[in-house]
């Protein structure tokens, strides 16, 4: 029987479609055609020639229709019970952090342990197309070596419009260049994220930006600098990050208030530290600065471990009700989600504290007991730190699903993340988008498995991951980039903890 490659195709163009969060309609304008042209080619009742196939994957921003490199699926065989051990990896938040930090160094900069996760690929792609030359050494410790000049006409911006990060290039780049473009922010589809904050921060060093035509317009004054402290409009923490580095390399004491006290601000302060300026503050929300007029030193630095890679673990051993040793917590970052989690009737046992690479962070090993949970009485939200992380919400969603009772989640942070949760119905779940922020989940669920694809957030995907492994039965979860952005070979680590996952391409 001849192979419907036809309708294969068809289909991996639905797919990619719905994971860029388009209508065929919104498609269609994107290629000056038809609706029912769209519908035509996904149904498979059209025939393509391979130029109408490239221009369908420039629009989609997906590799989806190139031979041999379309986009990985996961089958997963469930229920899994996990056991064994696993490591926690360095946080992709300060791994974009410090590679963005790097472009403050004249010197060399080695990252120790970096994660090996797209979000890392894509700014890399940023850094070389400018002329910063990398190299990983070993597995996982990256080297970074800035040239003389940047050459931002040259900058790559398919891999730039990939990642919000690049957002924080405007702070180191602002001492280096007059006037520069850099292309608009991407990432996760959340909803609008603002980057006013950002411009409001650096305003105070005499940058002016424009966003016309894709990309921000950079200008700077050089005869503008912090006259008083900076007053963040939002306790964020990229932008924190940005100010900070803006301050870095403005000579004399810069004072950020409602700063960001999170894991990945503090990573980036320590390193700062390491390349001579002088920080007080670190860990609060008003951080004192001592920048330097440059900065050229060959400086070794090992950012800690990922507090929502940990949770990420954390949920996985709660939902398959699985035993397993979780090493390289920082709990100083997962204190409330622990207590949560107690409260919610989870047992665990922790080990001593011991410190993280980068001689700060407090770390334990938790080993996880298999829990019957309940729901906790109020809800649960986040709030900046020290507060329960806004990216560890969404693992409350899956966790709630397993626990006796109803539990409401309340994500006040992003207008379009909670949304994807109510997919965990197609599981079995029981899950009421409330409005588009408050969720209210019913447990105890009976997973069952089926075929999704990856909604186009990084949490999210891995909750709906998570539940699929406590799932009865095979579940395809389809178009996976969106996890390899921010968890490096999750899938083959939860494999070694006895998970039953395939990685697959089509065709
Ligand atoms: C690369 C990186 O580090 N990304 C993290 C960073 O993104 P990032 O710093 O880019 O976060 P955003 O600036 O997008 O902030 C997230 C959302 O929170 C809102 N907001 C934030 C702070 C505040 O005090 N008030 C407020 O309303 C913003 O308007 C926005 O809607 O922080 C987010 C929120 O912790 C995390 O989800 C991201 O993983
Ligand atoms: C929202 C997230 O990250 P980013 O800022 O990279 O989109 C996340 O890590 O969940």
């Amino acid at each position: 029987m001849a192979v419907d490659y036809k309708g294969r195709i068809g289909n991996l163009i639905r797919d990619a479609r719905k994971h860029r969060g388009l209508t065929q309609t919104q498609l269609a304008d994107l290629l000056s055609t038809s609706q029912s042209a769209i519908n035509r080619i996904e149904k498979g009742h059209q025939n393509l020639s391979l130029e109408m196939l490239a221009r369908i994957g420039e629009a989609l921003d997906s590799e989806i229709v190139a031979l041999g490199a379309g986009p990985t699926h996961l089958r997963v065989q469930g229920p899994t019970t996990l056991s064994g051990s696993i490591e926690v990896k360095t946080s992709k938040n300060a791994g974009v952090a410090l590679l963005c930090a790097s472009l403050l160094n004249r010197g060399r900069t080695t990252l120790r342990r970096v994660a090996r996760i797209e979000e890392v690929n894509r700014l890399l792609e940023v850094l070389n197309s400018i002329g910063v030359q990398t190299r990983w050494i070993g597995d996982d410790d990256l080297e970074i070596i800035p040239p003389r000049e940047f050459d931002l006409s040259r900058i790559n911006e398919e891999a730039a419009r990939r990642t919000r990060s690049v957002i924080m290039f405007l702070g180191p780049l602002l001492h280096r260049a007059e006037t520069f473009d850099l292309p608009y922010a991407g990432g996760c589809n959340l909803g609008t994220r603002t980057v006013e904050p950002h411009m409001t921060a650096l305003r105070p060093f005499g940058l002016e930006v424009k966003a016309t035509d894709g990309s921000y317009h950079a200008q700077v004054d050089r005869a503008v600098g912090p006259r008083r402290p900076i007053v963040l409009t939002e306790r964020g923490d990229t932008v924190t990050e940005n100010a900070l580095m803006a301050a870095a390399l403005h000579p004399g004491e810069t004072i950020i208030r409602n700063a960001s006290s999170n894991y990945m601000v503090q990573d980036l302060c320590f390193y700062l530290q390491k390349l001579g300026v002088e920080i007080e503050g670190i860990g609060t929300t008003t951080l004192r600065i001592t920048g330097l007029a440059t900065i050229d030193v060959d400086v070794d630095y090992a950012p800690s471990e990922d507090p929502i890679e940990a949770m990420s673990l954390l949920a996985a051993a709660i939902v398959t009700k699985s035993s397993i040793t979780i090493t390289r917590v920082p709990i100083e970052f997962l204190e409330i989600e622990l207590a949560v989690l107690e409260e919610m009737n989870f047992h665990y046992e922790r080990s001593e504290e011991y410190v993280a690479r980068n001689g700060h962070t407090r770390l334990v090993d938790l080993h996880t007991k298999p829990s019957q949970l309940v729901a906790p009485l109020d809800k649960i939200h986040p709030m900046p730190f020290p507060g329960l992380n806004i990216d560890n919400l969404p693992f409350f969603a899956v966790i709630a699903a397993v626990a006796d009772g109803q539990t409401f989640l309340h994500d006040w942070v992003y207008e379009n993340r909670a949304i994807y949760l109510t997919e965990l119905t197609k599981l079995g779940g029981h899950v009421k988008l409330l409005d588009p922020h408050r969720v209210m989940i019913e447990g105890p669920t009976s997973f069952s498995g089926a075929e999704l694809v990856c909604p186009p957030a990084l949490r999210p995907a891995v909750v709906i991951l998570l539940a699929m492994l406590a799932s009865k039965g095979t579940s395809v979860l389809r178009s996976t980039y969106v996890i390899h952005r921010g968890y490096e070979d999750l899938a083959e680590r939860l494999s070694a903890l006895g998970a039953n996952i395939e990685t697959f391409r089509d065709i």
